[in-house]
Protein backbone atom coordinates (compact mmCIF):
# COMPACT_ATOMS: atom_id res chain seq x y z
CA UNK A 1 0.00 0.00 0.00
CA UNK A 2 1.72 3.39 -0.96
CA UNK A 3 0.93 6.12 1.43
CA UNK A 4 2.69 9.43 3.40
CA UNK A 5 1.02 11.81 0.88
CA UNK A 6 -1.72 13.31 3.81
CA UNK A 7 1.52 13.03 6.33
CA UNK A 8 3.37 15.34 4.16
CA UNK A 9 0.55 17.81 4.19
CA UNK A 10 1.23 20.46 6.95
CA UNK A 11 -1.54 22.95 8.18
CA UNK A 12 -0.63 25.94 9.96
CA UNK A 13 -2.32 28.23 12.24
CA UNK A 14 -0.96 32.01 11.96
CA UNK A 15 -2.78 34.56 14.35
CA UNK A 16 -1.99 37.79 13.05
CA UNK A 17 -2.52 40.91 14.39
CA UNK A 18 -4.43 44.42 12.71
CA UNK A 19 -3.27 47.29 14.78
CA UNK A 20 -3.09 50.80 14.45
CA UNK A 21 -5.08 54.19 15.24
CA UNK A 22 -9.14 54.53 15.60
CA UNK A 23 -10.87 54.33 11.80
CA UNK A 24 -7.25 53.91 9.89
CA UNK A 25 -9.26 50.81 7.75
CA UNK A 26 -8.15 47.83 9.86
CA UNK A 27 -12.06 46.50 9.35
CA UNK A 28 -12.19 47.38 5.98
CA UNK A 29 -8.83 45.75 5.14
CA UNK A 30 -9.50 42.39 6.35
CA UNK A 31 -13.47 42.47 4.82
CA UNK A 32 -11.47 43.35 1.33
CA UNK A 33 -8.72 40.52 1.90
CA UNK A 34 -11.66 37.88 3.25
CA UNK A 35 -14.91 38.72 1.86
CA UNK A 36 -14.07 41.00 -1.10
CA UNK A 37 -16.31 43.24 0.31
CA UNK A 38 -15.80 47.35 1.08
CA UNK A 39 -18.51 49.71 2.66
CA UNK A 40 -18.14 53.33 3.40
CA UNK A 41 -20.04 52.55 6.53
CA UNK A 42 -17.98 53.17 9.56
CA UNK A 43 -18.71 51.23 12.55
CA UNK A 44 -16.15 51.39 15.27
CA UNK A 45 -14.85 48.28 16.12
CA UNK A 46 -15.49 47.26 19.99
CA UNK A 47 -12.89 45.25 21.29
CA UNK A 48 -11.50 42.76 19.26
CA UNK A 49 -12.67 41.02 16.08
CA UNK A 50 -11.67 37.86 14.36
CA UNK A 51 -11.80 36.74 10.85
CA UNK A 52 -10.48 33.62 9.11
CA UNK A 53 -8.70 33.74 6.03
CA UNK A 54 -7.78 29.90 4.70
CA UNK A 55 -4.75 29.60 2.06
CA UNK A 56 -3.88 26.73 -0.09
CA UNK A 57 -0.47 27.91 0.08
CA UNK A 58 1.10 25.33 -2.23
CA UNK A 59 -0.08 21.32 -3.06
CA UNK A 60 1.37 20.46 0.51
CA UNK A 61 0.54 23.32 3.10
CA UNK A 62 -2.76 25.02 4.14
CA UNK A 63 -2.24 28.22 5.98
CA UNK A 64 -5.10 29.19 8.45
CA UNK A 65 -4.48 32.56 8.76
CA UNK A 66 -6.72 34.08 11.58
CA UNK A 67 -6.87 37.84 11.57
CA UNK A 68 -7.19 39.49 15.14
CA UNK A 69 -9.20 42.96 14.33
CA UNK A 70 -8.18 45.20 17.43
CA UNK A 71 -9.77 48.37 17.77
CA UNK A 72 -8.04 51.49 17.44
CA UNK A 73 -9.63 52.84 21.05
CA UNK A 74 -7.76 49.88 22.50
CA UNK A 75 -4.68 51.86 22.60
CA UNK A 76 -1.94 50.35 24.51
CA UNK A 77 -4.38 49.78 27.50
CA UNK A 78 -4.16 46.55 29.55
CA UNK A 79 -6.16 44.52 27.23
CA UNK A 80 -3.21 44.56 24.46
CA UNK A 81 -1.24 41.71 26.06
CA UNK A 82 -3.92 39.66 26.13
CA UNK A 83 -5.07 40.31 22.24
CA UNK A 84 -1.15 39.41 21.14
CA UNK A 85 -0.48 36.58 22.97
CA UNK A 86 0.88 34.11 20.18
CA UNK A 87 0.39 36.52 17.42
CA UNK A 88 3.27 35.32 14.76
CA UNK A 89 2.97 38.44 12.44
CA UNK A 90 0.75 41.58 12.38
CA UNK A 91 -0.35 44.74 10.34
CA UNK A 92 0.01 48.24 11.66
CA UNK A 93 -2.30 50.63 9.82
CA UNK A 94 -2.02 54.11 9.46
CA UNK A 95 -4.64 56.29 6.78
CA UNK A 96 -2.18 58.57 4.42
CA UNK A 97 -4.71 61.35 5.17
CA UNK A 98 -4.02 61.32 8.63
CA UNK A 99 -0.41 62.46 9.41
CA UNK A 100 -1.19 61.88 13.52
CA UNK A 101 -2.34 58.46 12.34
CA UNK A 102 1.36 57.94 10.95
CA UNK A 103 3.14 59.78 14.18
CA UNK A 104 1.26 56.87 16.79
CA UNK A 105 2.95 53.74 14.41
CA UNK A 106 6.00 53.87 15.86
CA UNK A 107 3.84 53.40 19.56
CA UNK A 108 1.63 50.64 18.18
CA UNK A 109 5.16 49.25 17.03
CA UNK A 110 7.16 49.39 20.18
CA UNK A 111 3.97 48.54 21.95
CA UNK A 112 3.77 45.59 19.64
CA UNK A 113 7.64 44.53 20.09
CA UNK A 114 6.78 45.02 24.49
CA UNK A 115 4.36 42.41 24.32
CA UNK A 116 4.36 39.52 21.67
CA UNK A 117 7.96 38.05 20.86
CA UNK A 118 8.57 34.84 18.95
CA UNK A 119 10.17 31.90 20.52
CA UNK A 120 13.70 32.92 19.99
CA UNK A 121 13.37 36.32 21.72
CA UNK A 122 12.66 38.17 18.35
CA UNK A 123 10.18 40.47 17.36
CA UNK A 124 7.13 39.05 15.47
CA UNK A 125 7.43 39.76 11.70
CA UNK A 126 5.42 42.71 11.02
CA UNK A 127 4.05 44.92 8.08
CA UNK A 128 3.65 48.27 7.80
CA UNK A 129 0.31 49.48 5.54
CA UNK A 130 -0.26 53.33 4.26
CA UNK A 131 -4.01 52.42 3.90
CA UNK A 132 -6.48 54.38 2.18
CA UNK A 133 -3.99 55.70 -0.69
CA UNK A 134 -6.53 55.85 -3.10
CA UNK A 135 -7.55 59.54 -1.68
CA UNK A 136 -3.26 60.51 -1.14
CA UNK A 137 -2.59 63.24 -2.88
CA UNK A 138 -1.22 63.09 -6.14
CA UNK A 139 2.55 63.61 -6.82
CA UNK A 140 3.25 62.32 -3.19
CA UNK A 141 6.49 60.05 -3.04
CA UNK A 142 7.42 58.91 0.42
CA UNK A 143 9.03 55.80 -0.93
CA UNK A 144 12.56 56.36 0.78
CA UNK A 145 11.74 58.11 3.93
CA UNK A 146 9.29 54.74 4.48
CA UNK A 147 11.85 52.44 3.71
CA UNK A 148 13.86 54.23 6.03
CA UNK A 149 10.91 54.40 8.58
CA UNK A 150 10.94 50.78 8.53
CA UNK A 151 14.20 49.92 8.43
CA UNK A 152 14.29 52.25 11.83
CA UNK A 153 11.80 50.94 13.53
CA UNK A 154 11.73 47.45 12.31
CA UNK A 155 8.98 46.48 9.89
CA UNK A 156 10.00 44.01 7.72
CA UNK A 157 8.36 46.76 4.92
CA UNK A 158 5.63 48.67 3.75
CA UNK A 159 3.14 49.01 1.13
CA UNK A 160 0.39 51.59 -0.09
CA UNK A 161 -3.03 49.97 -0.06
CA UNK A 162 -6.22 50.71 -0.36
CA UNK A 163 -9.56 48.62 1.28
CA UNK A 164 -11.73 50.56 -1.19
CA UNK A 165 -10.43 49.80 -4.42
CA UNK A 166 -8.26 46.89 -3.72
CA UNK A 167 -5.28 47.59 -3.84
CA UNK A 168 -2.26 45.30 -2.47
CA UNK A 169 -4.07 43.99 0.02
CA UNK A 170 -3.40 40.65 -0.90
CA UNK A 171 -0.08 41.31 -1.55
CA UNK A 172 0.89 42.70 1.79
CA UNK A 173 -0.65 39.34 3.27
CA UNK A 174 1.33 37.41 0.32
CA UNK A 175 4.78 39.18 2.09
CA UNK A 176 3.38 38.55 5.59
CA UNK A 177 2.53 35.21 5.63
CA UNK A 178 5.92 34.62 3.93
CA UNK A 179 8.03 35.66 6.35
CA UNK A 180 5.85 33.71 8.92
CA UNK A 181 6.85 30.52 6.75
CA UNK A 182 9.94 31.75 7.00
CA UNK A 183 10.01 31.24 10.67
CA UNK A 184 7.76 28.76 10.68
CA UNK A 185 6.77 29.21 14.33
CA UNK A 186 3.00 28.60 13.78
CA UNK A 187 1.52 25.76 15.67
CA UNK A 188 0.84 22.60 13.13
CA UNK A 189 -3.31 22.56 12.74
CA UNK A 190 -3.72 19.60 14.48
CA UNK A 191 -2.12 20.50 17.80
CA UNK A 192 -4.04 23.84 18.08
CA UNK A 193 -6.89 22.30 16.77
CA UNK A 194 -9.26 25.35 17.24
CA UNK A 195 -8.76 24.97 21.08
CA UNK A 196 -6.72 27.98 22.12
CA UNK A 197 -9.09 30.35 20.26
CA UNK A 198 -12.51 30.52 20.33
CA UNK A 199 -13.74 32.13 16.96
CA UNK A 200 -17.20 34.22 16.61
CA UNK A 201 -19.14 31.99 14.16
CA UNK A 202 -20.66 35.44 12.76
CA UNK A 203 -16.85 37.05 11.96
CA UNK A 204 -15.58 33.67 10.55
CA UNK A 205 -15.53 33.43 6.72
CA UNK A 206 -13.45 30.12 5.48
CA UNK A 207 -12.49 30.12 1.67
CA UNK A 208 -13.09 26.58 0.45
CA UNK A 209 -10.16 24.73 0.21
CA UNK A 210 -10.25 22.57 -2.81
CA UNK A 211 -7.09 20.88 -4.15
CA UNK A 212 -4.71 20.95 -1.33
CA UNK A 213 -3.77 18.18 1.23
N1 LIG B 1 -11.26 56.00 0.82
C1 LIG B 1 -11.03 54.96 1.61
N2 LIG B 1 -11.73 54.82 2.75
C2 LIG B 1 -11.44 53.75 3.53
C3 LIG B 1 -10.45 52.80 3.21
N3 LIG B 1 -10.40 51.88 4.20
C4 LIG B 1 -11.32 52.23 5.09
N4 LIG B 1 -11.97 53.36 4.70
C5 LIG B 1 -13.04 54.05 5.42
O1 LIG B 1 -12.53 54.53 6.66
C6 LIG B 1 -13.51 54.41 7.68
C7 LIG B 1 -12.95 53.58 8.85
O2 LIG B 1 -12.71 52.28 8.40
P1 LIG B 1 -12.64 51.03 9.40
O3 LIG B 1 -12.23 49.86 8.58
O4 LIG B 1 -13.88 50.91 10.17
O5 LIG B 1 -11.46 51.50 10.36
P2 LIG B 1 -10.88 50.77 11.65
O6 LIG B 1 -9.43 51.05 11.69
O7 LIG B 1 -11.28 49.33 11.66
O8 LIG B 1 -11.63 51.55 12.83
P3 LIG B 1 -11.69 51.13 14.42
O9 LIG B 1 -12.14 49.71 14.47
O10 LIG B 1 -12.70 52.05 15.01
O11 LIG B 1 -10.34 51.37 14.98
C8 LIG B 1 -14.74 53.78 7.03
O12 LIG B 1 -15.64 54.80 6.69
C9 LIG B 1 -14.19 53.12 5.76
O13 LIG B 1 -15.15 53.05 4.73
C10 LIG B 1 -9.72 52.99 1.97
O14 LIG B 1 -8.82 52.22 1.59
N5 LIG B 1 -10.05 54.09 1.24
Amino acid sequence: MSGGSVSECKEYLFKVLVIGELGVGKTSIIKRYVHQLFSQHYRATIGVDFALKVINWDSKTLVRLQLWDIAGQERFGNMTRVYYKEAVGAFVVFDVTRGSTFEAVSKWKHDLDSKVKLANGSPIPSVLLANKCDQKKEGTNNTSLMENFCKETGFLGWFETSAKDNINVDEAARFLVENILLNDKGLPYEESNGERIKLDQETVAAESRPGCC
